[in-house]
């Protein structure tokens, strides 16, 4: 296992920002998703710049642009508060994003036709993927018609869940026992027995799952429980008089939540979090949507747990597996980056906004997901009939 812990910067180094001329889109209407991007002022409240030098950190290592750039920004649309950007400028960009990251429901038959007679391993992400962003993590339930749907999927293809949530609380979320689960960003996975995986990954042992089936469960940054347990108890401490912020223990990473938090205070959500990184070396941050989360500097990620899985699954080797990754955030790009560097299987993205992506295709939201989903399991019904 590689251990970066003589890492000096907490600060994950995010992705190059985007080039807005080769996608051909002007850059006042790009939206959310690149630290440093520009934003329209009528939809973003500034956040004045404390001349005390009180958030300099923060101000300096681009953490507050990231934040901001972090998410789509809320709209009502009809009686749904949704997050969803629309607007005639986002809609002609989209237009134009879409042509460099076409509709995966659009290229279905494209897909499934490339698909014919190769093994489809399908990688899910939950939150964003399989149900709507909310403001409540605690209230992010799947629907049902999802939930039939990823079962079925589960009965083709070899499924696993990939999410940066605990392992059980995805479990809980999602319901389904014919799935695997990797929690905490892949750092904690429960898959297939495999004694070649077993010889060959010291971290993994033989365990049972909650149905007393033998599984592998493979924990590679173990050492970090107690730094992760300590670090989570002092961030709750330091951020309990910020109204609306929220930190989940994930065992393996925490996350610090501030889309319930007035903008106002973002600099001092982002210097909690900086001073607690700054006090343990070994880990670091990375973004996600309206949420910072705190990880060990390890060089393990959901890219590098679908490889496991696959490894697991008997699929790494062979030529004619197609793996399918579906994911709607930055963390999910490790996974889009390593189906791009194995020549391998597709990306989806799940964005309603153009997004600079490793992925190859993309879905506008959660129910176009179960529409492909459904889509999929269609075509290898129609291929085993025939
Ligand atoms: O890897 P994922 O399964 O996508 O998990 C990523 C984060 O998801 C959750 O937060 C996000 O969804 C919440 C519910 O919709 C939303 O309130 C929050 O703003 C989003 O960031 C989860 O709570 C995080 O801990 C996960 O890291």
């Amino acid at each position: 296992m590689d251990m970066t812990s003589n890492h000096a910067s907490p600060v994950l180094t995010e992705p190059a920002p985007m080039n807005k001329s080769r996608l051909g889109i002007h850059s006042a209407i790009l939206p959310y998703s690149q630290p440093g991007a520009s934003f329209p002022p009528s939809k973003y409240i500034p956040i004045p710049r404390k001349k005390s030098g009180k958030f300099d950190d923060v101000w300096s290592n681009g953490w507050l642009d990231a934040m901001k750039s972090s998410s789509p920004p809320r709209k009502k649309i009809k009686d749904f508060d949704a997050e969803f950007a629309s607007d005639d400028d986002t809609d002609v960009a989209y237009s134009s994003w879409v042509l460099k990251h076409p509709s995966a429901l659009g290229s279905l038959e494209q897909i499934t036709s490339y698909a014919r007679n190769k093994k489809i391993a399908v990688f899910l992400d939950y939150d964003g993927t399989l149900s709507p962003i909310v403001d409540d993590p605690d209230c992010a339930l799947m629907s049902n018609t999802m939930r039939f749907a990823v079962r079925n999927v589960a009965k083709y293809f070899p499924t696993a869940i990939i999410s940066g949530r605990k392992r059980e609380k995805v479990f809980d979320l999602v319901g389904l026992t014919e799935l695997y689960y990797a929690g905490s960003h892949g750092m904690d996975i429960v898959g297939p027995v495999s004694q070649t995986v077993l010889n060959s990954h010291p971290n993994c042992t033989r365990s049972t799952d909650h149905q007393g089936k033998d599984v592998n469960l493979f924990q590679p940054a173990r050492e970090f429980l107690p730094m992760i347990d300590e670090v989570f108890g002092t961030l709750v401490e330091k951020t309990k008089d910020i109204r609306g912020a929220k930190v989940e223990n994930h065992k393996f990473c925490a996350a610090v939540h501030y889309r319930n938090v007035h903008e106002k205070n973002w600099p001092t959500i982002a210097q909690c979090v900086h001073d607690v990184l700054k006090d343990h070396p070994r880990l670091r941050l990375t973004h996600g949507r309206k949420v910072l989360e705190i990880r060990p500097v390890f060089d393990w990620n959901k890219g590098k747990a679908v490889e496991f899985l696959l490894e697991s699954l008997g699929l790494n080797a062979s030529e004619d597996v197609l793996p399918i990754y579906i994911g709607d955030d930055r963390t999910d790009e490790d996974a889009f980056k390593v189906l791009r560097e194995r020549n391998q299987g597709y990306g989806i993205l799940v964005s309603s906004v153009p997004k600079e992506t490793n992925a190859f295709y993309s879905l506008r939201d959660p129910p176009e997901v179960m529409e492909f989903l459904m889509g999929l399991v269609g075509s290898r019904k129609v291929e085993k009939n025939t």
